[in-house]
């Protein structure tokens, strides 16, 4: 009998397996593994290649090969990665918990920490339910046998299995992976992290073993299996973050793109990844608790637990830029899952061309709540009142509507609350209605569906429908709102000041509040928004504060990035968007009302992992309160769940940048870093940049990556610096592969780290924007082993 069997094997009377022996075995069964894994794929690869030739049409050929294709892409083995990583022995009635394998553990250390009721902390409802019906994809091999103890019936999870205590698997051993590896019989040889037995690993503790008799973890390098760690939790022992894999785990030098990290989740991260679909949350973490992470592992178990819902409808990942994007992309591959849209909130809105840039007050007021109303009511304008009964001749008929009927079937329309484009079809097949009746009782039969169509474009038709209901384009309708101040005015009374109102149409304030002289300065140009341009109204509007370089027409406009958003917005009144099952979105905290609107339309019949640190905040109009942004996300009622424990900072580190916080203006639990082990240097140098490229030649005598940090306006100087001392740099956008040093911008650094991270003058940091000292916060949490400070000006004051 093979270690992978169902059953524990019997302890030996003579010899008690000794550590060598296990982990041979242990090895063994790595190997068979990877072997049914190899055969898996083939299998898949096979059908791959005759599935078109199997399927009855076209349309079923493409979506079989599309299937195969992803099944053979999920299939995917990579050697340096452990294919398992940790194994489950259940506790029996028949054979006692310490009769089984002994109580071998050649890393662990004898710590025994006490657990916390994470449930109890989170406050998460996590009765996850499964989808039913779904088709077989994620384990097509199962025998019924196997399907009774993972809980894996034809790709998807039974009620059954996921409500059923751990008395099922009484004296079973699984060993919990990546994904699902199954046998030529069907037997499990590896478990899927996600399945629900699999959750003992996350959550079991000496206090609620569940059913657990002993945990084993396994240690791995570069894919060889190296060491175990046992937790016999049924003795009470339960090693908590005191355990050595996940000290070397999260001890690790970082190279290259960010790795998943299945098989070191903690109990409170675990609660969150595996709270229910239904579910939206917010995670509230300091730098470095692992909210990308939870956010990345969430969207895999709900494309496991519900997945041809969610293939339907499918899961977006929403990150600040596309330098994070970059970082994170490999993560979901890696974990089986290929086919998880990730986006930039830029990316979403792409309807027009982003080239222009507003001034930063014009933006805040772009990006402001109040807009929505703005838009809103922008849009409702267009609707007018009837002035004329509609007159259709046809043929030898000539049909009449009357000016009653048409303000009726408007106000009918108005009333229901349609998008825009819908209403005006919806009023459109109205009025044809009302001429089929009466061509009905006057030739006593039904007309055709072309003759239904003829009235409905017919010229009478469509002129009624351009006056009472015009076509719209979204586009369209921000620029004949940005260009026509009394348009404006009329949308936004009450709502935006004048002046708030003439920035937008880039009318001369002091022209409207005051009688001033023309020739008032205006606001400095920013960078790259060329000259002013007309915004096409009244006299004195040649004088735009607006970054948006307004044309005749809005294909002519050069548009700003909030006013893409604010297009995105008028899509949403005018067509139906579109809804993902499931969005994650990461660094929230820096989300403009706007944006968050872009996210809610397009997660309204879905939900929402939120992730971020209100003292991350950097953008202008940075959250100070999760409600109000989850609030423009059409999820009021999410729950706030705190992230306290670090895994990338290391405590003297992390002290440092928390002196930060009491200036932030926020009300965050501060981390609590898990790494003791980290180095932090604070400098006053005379030349900063020798300083840098002395500190990266230092830096890279270790191993891991590095970084240097600095003001944008500097990036350029060190770059160069370091090129003349022949070290060759990447940028934040270059994930992996390339040089191992990286000179970063403060302003891109967010979600990113670090081994070792060379910071280069906090003072213009700070100075470089009016939340510098939050953005000073981002850089100074991004090193996972060692920080150089370097500084010639004085550090701000709680750094000094
Ligand atoms: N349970 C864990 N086991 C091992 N490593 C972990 C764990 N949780 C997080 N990490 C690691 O800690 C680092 C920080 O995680 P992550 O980037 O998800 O944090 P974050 O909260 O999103 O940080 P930030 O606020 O800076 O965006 C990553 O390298 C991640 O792999």
């Amino acid at each position: 009998m093979s270690l992978h069997a169902q059953q524990l094997p019997q302890p030996t009377p003579h010899r008690p397996p000794t550590l060598d022996d296990e982990l041979a075995a242990e090895r063994a069964h790595l190997s068979d593994s990877r072997a049914a894994l190899a055969r898996m794929r083939e299998r898949a690869e096979a059908l791959f290649a005759t599935g078109d030739k199997v399927a009855g049409d076209r349309y079923t050929a493409e979506q079989l090969g599309r299937h195969l294709a992803r099944r053979v892409a999920e299939l995917a083995d990579d050697p340096r990665t452990p294919l398992f990583f940790g194994r489950l022995d259940f506790g029996s009635t028949d054979i006692p918990a310490t009769s089984n394998t002994p109580a071998t553990s050649n890393t662990a250390t004898s710590d025994v920490a006490t657990t916390t009721d994470t449930a109890a902390t989170t406050g998460l409802d996590l009765t996850a339910t499964a989808d039913t019906g779904a088709t077989a994809d994620t384990a097509p091999t199962n025998t019924a046998g196997a399907a009774a103890t993972t809980g894996i019936e034809d790709g998807d999870y039974t009620e059954q299995a996921a409500s059923a205590g751990y008395g099922e698997h009484a004296g079973r051993r699984y060993h919990v992976g990546r994904r699902h590896v199954t046998d030529e019989q069907g037997e499990p040889l590896v478990l899927d992290w996600r399945a629900p037995v699999s959750r003992a690993f996350y959550q079991a503790s000496a206090r609620d073993p569940q059913g657990l008799a002993v945990r084993r973890r396994f240690g791995f390098d570069n894919g060889m299996l190296t060491s175990f760690e046992d937790e016999h939790l049924d003795r009470g022992e339960e090693l908590g973050t005191a355990s050595r894999i996940l000290t070397a785990e999260i001890e690790r030098p970082r190279v290259g793109p960010m790795r998943d990290i299945v098989a070191t989740i903690q109990p409170e991260q675990d609660e969150l990844v595996r709270a229910d679909l239904a579910q939206s949350i917010c995670v509230q973490g300091a730098p470095g608790t692992g909210k990308t992470a939870v956010g990345l592992h969430r969207a895999a178990y709900l494309l496991y637990l519900h997945r041809e819902r969610l293939r339907r409808s499918k899961v977006l990942v929403v990150g600040p830029n596309r330098a994070f994007l970059a970082y994170i992309a490999a993560v979901l591959p890696a974990l089986g899952e290929v086919e998880v849209e990730q986006a930039t909130v830029e990316d979403l809105v792409d309807r027009v061309v982003v080239r222009a840039v507003d001034p930063p007050a014009v933006a805040v007021i772009k990006h402001d709540a109040r807009m929505a109303e703005v838009l809103r009511r922008a849009v409702d304008a267009y609707v007018g009142e009837p002035t004329e009964p509609i007159v259709v001749s046809d043929g030898s008929f000539r049909w009449r509507i009357g000016l009653e009927p048409l303000h009726r079937l408007v106000q009918e329309t108005r009333a229901e609350q349609l998008p825009y484009a819908l209403g005006r079809e919806r009023v459109r097949a109205r009025v044809v209605a009302l001429l089929q009746r009466q061509a009905e009782a006057r030739r006593a039969e039904s007309p055709s569906e072309a003759w239904l169509r003829r009235m409905g474009r017919s010229k009478p038709v469509t002129t009624f429908l351009d006056t009472v209901w015009p076509a719209l384009t979204p586009d369209g309708l921000v620029h004949a709102l940005l260009a026509d101040p009394a348009r404006l005015a009329a949308a936004a009374d009450g709502l935006l000041t004048p002046a708030e109102q003439a920035l937008l149409t880039g009318q001369d304030t002091t022209r409207t509040t005051t009688d001033a002289p023309s020739g008032t300065p205006e606001a400095t140009a920013p960078e790259g928004s060329g000259t002013p341009a007309s915004s096409g109204g009244a006299p004195g509007s040649s004088r735009p504060r607006s970054g948006t370089k307004l044309g005749r027409t809005p294909k002519a406009t050069r548009w700003s990035a909030a006013d893409a958003v604010l297009i995105d917005e008028a899509a949403g009144l005018i067509e139906r968007p579109g809804s993902y099952g499931h969005v994650v979105v990461d660094e929230a905290q820096d989300l403009s009302a706007m944006q968050c609107r872009v996210i809610a339309r397009r997660s309204e019949h879905g939900s929402l992992t939120l992730l971020g640190d209100l003292a991350q905040a950097t953008a202008p109009w940075a959250a100070t309160d999760w409600r109000v942004t989850l609030r423009h996300l059409g999820k009021p009622d999410a729950t706030v769940v705190p992230l306290t424990v670090g895994f990338r900072v290391p405590a003297d580190v992390l002290a440092f940048a928390n002196r930060l916080l009491p200036l932030l203006a926020v009300d965050v639990p501060p981390a609590e870093s898990l790494r003791r082990d980290g180095v932090l240097t604070v400098r006053t140098v005379t030349d900063l940049v020798g300083a840098a490229v002395a500190e990266v030649g230092a830096a890279l005598a270790h191993e891991g990556s590095v970084a240097v940090i600095a003001a944008a306006d500097a990036v350029d100087r060190l770059v160069a610096a370091l090129a003349a001392a022949g070290i060759e740099t990447a940028t934040a956008a270059d994930a992996g592969g390339g040089p191992r040093v990286t000179v970063v911008p403060a302003t891109e650094v967010k979600g990113l780290e670090y081994d070792h991270v060379v910071v280069v003058e906090p003072a213009d940091i700070v100075a470089a924007e009016p939340r510098g000292l939050h953005r000073l916060y981002v850089v100074l949490t991004r090193a996972v082993s060692r920080m150089s400070v370097l500084h010639r000006a004085p550090l701000p004051a709680p750094l000094a």
